[in-house]
């Protein structure tokens, strides 16, 4: 019998795969899917949601949002908490793109003043913001220079004038992490980082303009400033070379301390340190570092693009009314605290194409939004939608404080292409505006090559995770 049959359907939206399913699989796994969604569902995904359940020191149970596809290790869409004193901390588990994320930023323009020009718009966006494949961004910057990045976060890119100090109210942890340790990151990632700080990325990567098309719960976007019709700027970036050298250096210092620690794993791709250990607590300490960069990169990148959008309309800040909704991580390992059995525990909680999304009150939620909540910010494709929610209560209770991330892929890059050329790149992208330095790209990015958004974020709604505020239609993609 295969996983996908193992799986027990306990409702609408929460299929759970029981403990002991696989060997030494200590904890339950839950995914929270529909059933249009289950069609899509991996066996290789549930595998590897379950080989981590096995893993030192997992705590309560693995959760897999509706976005779940299959990842390095752990699958995407995939939240793992452990302890923090006997448990492990896993790069797999957190991703390559360590800390890539999504920012949202508000104007105060009319979608009717861009979409007559917005073919030209997005040819100047492309001209001035990098993007592609090893692009270099305006910086080359000395390891010195990085090592101030990687401390900082977004507040370097803000000091050294990409942004305005209120920006940082609005990003997850304002930021900045705070145990970032500099001399953890290996030389050669400090070389990879040097010219690629406000550089888009490739592939899945992207500077968006969007408009709000439809709002869902009035009050809460009002609350956060939200209107039908408003120009929205979403970035989608990581940590670039530099995040993914730090991955590289770390699993193998994970997998050659595998039997020091005496640490069986079922998959090599899940090589992981005890959390406590040296290696355990160097690679945290260069993983935060990465996570830094990252947010100095969307920091730069929101603010070239809003830059752009405004020299190109001849208008001034004001006018343009730039204004950092929020920005997040989703790739990421955080220490948090939960209760677990009415038991108050420390637990690293690793968010690999999950996003966290905490409720109203709790205190890591930005004081402008403390009685809404967390936004969570769930880009979808090129041509359909995203879409912006806020954390919901039940995320505290069922998730480890998280939601989905995205549509998640449903092809492979090479499938995509193939379905690309056989209908013709033209009609698949017909009616929406994409820029790219690269034709391939695209053609591996279509709509088609992902879930529909719609269906991921009714889950995470219907379940209480984070709670439905409007939806965002493209008005033109740059992609890398
Ligand atoms: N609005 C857009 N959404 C996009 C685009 N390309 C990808 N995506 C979505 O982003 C998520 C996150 O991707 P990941 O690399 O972090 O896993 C992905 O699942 C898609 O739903 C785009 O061009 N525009
Ligand atoms: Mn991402
Ligand atoms: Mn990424």
């Amino acid at each position: 019998m295969g996983l996908k049959e193992a799986l027990v359907r306990l409702s609408d939206y929460v299929y759970v795969l029981k403990e002991n399913t696989i060997i030494g699989q200590r904890v339950p796994v839950y995914f929270y899917i529909s059933d249009r969604l289950f069609e899509h569902l991996e066996e290789d995904a549930i595998r590897q949601a379950a080989n981590a359940g096995t893993l030192p020191g997992v705590e309560k149970a693995i959760y897999v949002m509706p976005d779940v596809h299959v990842g390095y290790g752990f699958p995407v869409g995939g939240v793992m908490a452990v302890n923090t004193q006997t448990g492990i901390i896993s790069p797999g588990s957190i991703g390559y793109d360590i800390n890539c994320g999504v920012r949202l930023i508000a104007t105060n323009l009319s979608e009717e003043r861009i979409l007559p020009i917005r073919q030209e718009l997005m040819q100047e966006i492309l001209n001035k913001v990098p993007a592609g494949v090893g692009s270099r961004g305006r910086l080359k910057l000395s390891k010195e220079q990085l090592k101030e990045v990687a401390i900082k976060g977004a507040r370097w890119a803000v000091e050294y004038g990409f942004g305005f100090e209120e920006d940082l109210m609005h990003i997850e942890s304002s930021g900045t992490l705070p145990d970032a340790d500099p001399d953890k990151v290996s030389n050669f990632a400090y070389e990879r980082g040097s010219e690629e700080l406000g550089t888009v990325g490739s592939g899945n990567h992207f500077v968006e303009i969007q408009a709000v098309d439809e709002i869902y719960d009035e009050n809460t976007a009002q609350k956060l400033g939200i209107s039908i019709g408003q120009v929205m700027i979403m970035v989608h970036s990581g940590s670039r070379g530099f995040g993914h050298q730090v991955c590289v250096d770390y699993l193998k210092v994970a997998k050659d301390a595998l039997d020091k620690y005496k640490i069986h794993i079922p998959d090599m791709q899940l090589a992981c340190m005890p959390f406590r250990s040296e290696e355990g607590q160097n690679y945290f300490k260069a993983m935060n570092c990465a996570a830094n960069y990252a947010f100095a990169n969307r920091q730069i990148l929101g603010f070239i693009t809003a830059d752009t959008l405004r020299r190109f309309l001849g208008i001034s800040w004001e006018e343009l009314g730039y204004r950092v909704v929020y920005d997040l991580a989703h790739n990421i390992g955080k220490v948090e605290r939960y209760k677990i059995d009415g038991e108050e525990k420390e637990l690293l909680v690793h968010r690999k194409g999950a996003t966290r999304a905490f409720p109203p009150y709790n205190p890591d939620v930005p004081p402008a939004y403390r009685d809404v909540g967390q936004p969570v910010l769930i880009p979808g494709d090129i041509g359909r939608y995203s879409f912006l929610l806020v954390g919901a209560p039940k995320s505290m209770e069922i998730s480890f404080g998280s939601a989905c991330h995205g549509a998640g892929r449903l092809m492979s890059r090479t499938k995509a292409k193939e379905y690309a050329r056989k209908e013709g790149i033209e009609k698949v992208l017909s009616g929406l505006v994409v820029v790219a330095r690269g034709k391939g790209t695209i053609m591996e990015e279509i709509p088609q090559a992902y879930k529909d958004v719609t269906e991921v974020v009714k889950v995470v709604d219907a379940l209480g995770i984070a709670k439905l505020v409007a939806r965002l239609k493209p008005l033109g993609t740059l992609k890398g």
